[in-house]
């Protein structure tokens, strides 16, 4: 039977304590990535937030979560910080690498049709030696997308692009993960107050809801409401969760 405080069905959940090393790095963390919403995790660095996105993808890591970490079955996509491109495969080799692990015949059509839309149009040849980090970093984001998970963790998956570009690639990606769980770390208010549902600051003292514009995403860069929540979110990771 379902109990009070077990979220809601097929959400994300990580509750408890987060050790590295015999220390704690965040206790008491309380989250909820609910289905279809963009959850975003922030804090300062070092606090464990990329630890929580590599657990929830069954990555390995080096901590240790005391506690309950409850994920819906079904594929999770991860965009890493560090773009992890195969440095020998062009681009489009490397945005169909998953498919081809797999031994699934690789969409080829949806991985040039994503490049396009990326901005990388003509690079689909090129290896990520001969792609500057952003547009590494705009292959690593097809890579992710190309694999339609209904979850999918991205972490700071648009800091080496350009304002503008970052702008539209925080577009691009809300449409085409609408209706995905999307767990998004950022250390960025202004994306956090376009793209999030819910956000969180972690710290070690564990997790606080911050407050976020209500409506879908993503909202529009000016929104009087979204500015506002940009600079209410910068003043709450000045006031980081002390342990
Ligand atoms: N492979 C590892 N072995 C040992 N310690 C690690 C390893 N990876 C991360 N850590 C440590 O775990 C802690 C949490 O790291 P994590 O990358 O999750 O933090 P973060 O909040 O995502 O930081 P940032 O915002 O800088 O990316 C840090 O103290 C880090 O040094």
């Amino acid at each position: 039977m379902k109990k009070k405080g077990d979220g809601e069905e097929g959400a994300v959940l990580i509750r408890g304590d987060l050790w590295l090393d015999g220390r704690v790095l965040a206790r008491g963390l309380r989250i909820e990535a609910r289905v279809g919403e963009w959850t975003c995790l922030m804090g300062a660095s070092g606090v464990g937030k990329s630890t929580l996105g590599r657990m929830v993808a069954g990555l390995p890591v080096a901590a240790l979560l005391q506690g309950c970490l409850r994920v819906p079955m079904g594929p999770v996509a991860v965009m890493g910080q560090s773009d992890q491109l195969l440095p020998w495969a062009s681009a489009l080799a490397n945005v169909t690498i998953g498919a081809r692990l797999r031994g699934a015949r690789p969409d080829v059509a949806r991985a040039y049709a994503l490049l396009e839309a990326l901005g990388l149009a003509g690079m689909a040849d090129r290896r990520p030696g001969a792609l500057s980090g952003g547009q590494r970093q705009r292959v690593a984001l097809a890579r992710t997308l190309i694999e339609d998970a209904p979850l999918v963790v991205l972490d700071e998956p648009f800091s080496a692009l350009d304002a503008a570009t970052r702008a539209a690639m925080q577009d691009l990606a809300a449409t085409a993960l609408a209706g995905r769980t999307v767990i998004l770390i950022t250390h960025d208010p202004l994306e956090a107050a376009r793209l999030g549902q819910r956000a969180y600051l972690i710290g070690g003292a564990g997790s606080r809801p911050l407050p976020l514009p209500p409506g879908p995403v993503p909202r529009p860069l000016d929104a009087p409401d979204v500015l506002a929540a940009q600079a209410d979110l910068f003043a709450a990771l000045m006031r980081p969760l002390a342990s």
